[in-house]
């Protein structure tokens, strides 16, 4: 288990608003924040730019409220823009080096990892934490390539010593495997925030981790 300094988080919500059934998204993320997430991406895929920033501005001053970082799927711009903690990129978006270059106050650098040879490319070696993506596969995202499985998080664990997320189907009932096979933060959408009461469903699962960790 990684005690990182630079990255001391447990458990890491990955938005979708859809995945909110219609709820408010404001509030949801609020009541999952209360109940333990303590990392935040938004990844809402389908938004224009202007409307994908003036979302994570609002939620990063809603975030701002509980000391909880905000992490910006893909677009750098609008990670920039609102002076967003970091930014989660695939192997389809602007590279870790990219991101690097163009951003000084870039503090948390996610890469996604999709295949075992991709840990030795710059990309993996710049990141900040490494996302085996997925660990589960999951109806969320379906242009995946593999699942990692509990046996993939612990060989990724045994070859590096970055933060390991894990995502892809995270609930409260796989949470303490995937904690005992070598993950350090689990990254969770639906399980979260398609839950009947989401502050439950994230006291639920940070409690999986903290029994496991
Ligand atoms: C924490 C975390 N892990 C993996 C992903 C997936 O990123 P990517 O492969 O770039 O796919 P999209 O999210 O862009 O569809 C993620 N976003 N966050
Ligand atoms: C964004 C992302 N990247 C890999 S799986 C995934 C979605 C995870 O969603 P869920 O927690 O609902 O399975
Ligand atoms: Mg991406």
């Amino acid at each position: 288990m990684n005690t990182n300094p630079d990255f001391p988080y447990r458990l890491y919500l990955v938005t979708d608003e859809k995945a909110c059934l219609g709820r408010d998204f404001f509030q949801v993320v609020e009541a999952a924040v209360k109940g333990g997430v303590d990392l935040v991406q938004i990844r809402e895929k389908e938004l224009s730019e202007a409307a994908f920033l003036e979302k994570t501005l609002r939620l990063r001053e809603l975030l701002d409220q509980y000391e909880v970082p905000l992490v910006v799927n893909d677009n750098l711009g609008v990670a920039q823009q609102s002076s967003a903690a970091g930014i989660h990129v695939g192997n389809n978006d602007t590279s870790p080096q990219q991101i690097r270059n163009a951003w000084a106050g870039c503090g948390i650098l996610g890469y996604s990892l999709e295949d075992e040879t991709q840990l030795q490319l710059p990309h993996a070696q710049l990141a900040d934490y490494i996302a085996l993506s997925p660990v589960f596969a999951t109806p969320t995202k379906t242009n995946t390539i593999i699942e990692w499985g509990l046996e993939g998080v612990s060989r990724i664990r045994s070859l590096i010593a970055k933060p390991l997320v894990a995502i892809g189907r995270v609930n409260a009932d796989n949470a303490a495997g995937l904690v005992q096979a070598g993950a350090d933060c689990l990254a969770v959408v639906s399980a979260i925030l398609s839950a009947p009461d989401p502050a439950k469903a994230a006291e639920d699962i940070r409690n999986q981790i903290e029994k496991a960790l």
